[in-house]
């Protein structure tokens, strides 16, 4: 059988089951211990204004959704259905736990079809000099510096500010790590693998690189999805658990280029919105996890540091980001898996690299090492586990921030996992997502504005941007406020 064969076998041409159980686990992996990734398809899911706009709303709560009875009988009680605030401050909708469209929507493989992988991810600087534009990117995005709708003309000059504040201390960090980010180069590393496992799985794809932040940007890579006559899409977040401010934004700026786009927007999409839940990640985590154990002269005895990426809390208790919940839910998964191994360590999690003066997620990472050693903790393993690539976070704030003050603390032995990078188990996982995403792939149907759109009209950015000016430099200019900014936000 060819591969194109294969692929159209696995792309089904009838009726796309809905609420039998053994649909679900009717697939490439041979565990059934964990549910599988959460996949939305079309983008659409996300609708914005209040707006219902989401297909498969009345489903999730009901027999349709097999996954979600499957995942309670499997120790998640997962939710449903969520509903977030985005940037704008309207609510959009996400479907969490169907896999299957469920909706008697046909689809036939033809042997011209081209899938298409989009992997979405942060980016970095790849040299010094990139660190500030690289800020100003992240800290422009109304997803990342979530202002109220009054003060959201100010976000631009505030990003530019607020970049341009902290350039000094970034830089500090990506010169300590080698002069810039890794993550463009194991990205693609990552993306590369992915192609080969998809094609040792006999599911031709070419693999796409979409960066929130630097090169390649997400424009670049929609672009060449054109221009290679894509014809069904799988958008991929290369971070296990959903974030507004990583997924969520990512997500965003895709619906907008769709929507907008006679083409892409008739383009059968499938979105995997989250997958720490899948069974390939957690085996692939815990035998990363174990093999570290294993340096430590007394491995039992060695406290498991899970370290996740923080958001401000407002993104939890105000925007109903399933962030927190779904890392919760993650450590319990690895640590069942490691307990099913025999390995019943002591384990903790804890949040790092805040920025800015807010409240966010809590115990804190420096925190909570402090209180360890001087608790009587001699040996910790670092686990981090919001992101799967190494990176400045990885590199520079835990192996040497982080370590320096574990060892000042009194914790004598340290040892970190490494990120999960192009490890086989996971990639050829994130292939089997993939491929079980492969027939909800739908087309997007036209939606409503975002905050986007209050940038279209050239004339109202200018004012915008010029008052906006104003205020950033009367701000820049008060001492006060100068330290103020200082103290908290870098
Ligand atoms: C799941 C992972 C991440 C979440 C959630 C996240 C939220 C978040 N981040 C910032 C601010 C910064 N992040 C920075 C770098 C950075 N962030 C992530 C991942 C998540 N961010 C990664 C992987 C990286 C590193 C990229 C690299 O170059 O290697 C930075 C820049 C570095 C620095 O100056 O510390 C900032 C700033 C906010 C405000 C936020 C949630 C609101
Ligand atoms: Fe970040």
């Amino acid at each position: 059988m060819d591969a194109t064969t294969k692929a159209s076998r696995l792309l089904p041409q009838m009726k796309l089951p809905t609420s039998n159980l053994n649909t679900l686990t009717n697939n490439n992996s041979s565990s059934l211990v964990y549910p599988h990734s959460r996949i939305t398809a079309p983008l659409c899911k996300l609708s914005h204004g209040g707006e219902q706009i989401c297909c498969q709303s009345n489903e999730a709560s009901g027999s349709h959704c097999s996954e979600l009875n499957w995942r309670k009988n499997n120790v998640v009680g997962g939710l449903s259905l969520q509903n977030h605030k985005d940037a704008v401050g309207k609510t959009f909708s996400l479907v969490d736990a169907c896999t299957y469209p469920g909706s008697g929507i046909e689809y036939s493989h033809t042997a011209e079809e081209k899938i298409g992988v989009l992997l979405l991810n942060l980016g970095g600087p790849e040299t010094l000099h990139d660190v500030q534009p690289f800020l100003y990117n992240l800290f422009a995005d109304p997803d990342i510096i979530r202002l109220p709708r009054l003060f959201r003309f100010l976000q631009r000059p505030l990003a530019k500010l607020i970049s341009i504040l902290r350039a000094p201390k970034s830089k500090q960090g990506y010169a300590a790590i080698g002069g810039g980010s890794p993550l463009r180069k194991i990205t693609d590393e990552q993306a590369n693998a992915l192609k080969v496992a998809l094609e040792a799985k006999e599911v031709p794809a070419n693999v796409y690189v979409a960066m929130r932040y630097w090169h390649p940007f997400t424009e670049e890579a929609v672009n060449q999805i054109k221009k290679d006559g894509i014809t069904r899409l799988v958008v991929l977040p290369l971070y296990p658990q959903f974030s507004i401010s990583t997924t969520g934004s990512s997500i965003r700026v895709l619906q907008n280029m769709f929507r907008n786009d006679a083409h892409l927007s008739g383009l059968p999409v499938a979105v995997i919105q989250s997958w720490y839940q899948r069974s390939g990640y957690i085996k692939s985590m815990a035998d990363l996890i174990e093999n570290e154990l294993a340096n430590f002269s007394e491995p039992k005895e060695v406290m498991i540091f899970f370290s996740a990426h923080g958001v401000p809390v407002s993104y939890i208790e105000d925007a109903g980001d399933p962030y927190k919940a779904q890392m919760e839910e993650c450590i319990l998964f690895i640590m069942q898996e490691l307990k099913a191994r025999g390995i019943k360590n002591n384990h903790t999690l804890a949040y790092q690299s805040r920025v800015g003066p807010v409240q966010w997620l809590k115990p804190y990472t420096d925190e909570v090492l402090v209180e360890l050693g001087q608790k009587g903790v001699k040996s910790l393993l670092a686990v981090p586990v919001s992101f799967v690539s190494e990176h400045i976070e990885t590199l520079e704030e835990i192996d040497m921030e982080y370590k320096h003050l574990a060892l000042e603390s009194g914790i004598s032995n340290w040892g970190r996992v490494p990120a999960l990078n192009c490890t086989p188990s996971f990639i050829s996982d994130l292939a089997d997502a993939v491929i079980e995403a492969l027939p909800s792939a739908m087309a997007m149907s036209t939606s409503s504005s975002t905050s986007e759109e209050l940038y279209d009209d050239p004339m109202r950015y200018v004012l915008r941007f010029f008052f906006g000016s104003i205020l950033a430099f009367v701000l820049l200019l008060s001492p006060k406020a100068i330290s103020a900014v200082r103290n908290n936000i870098l």
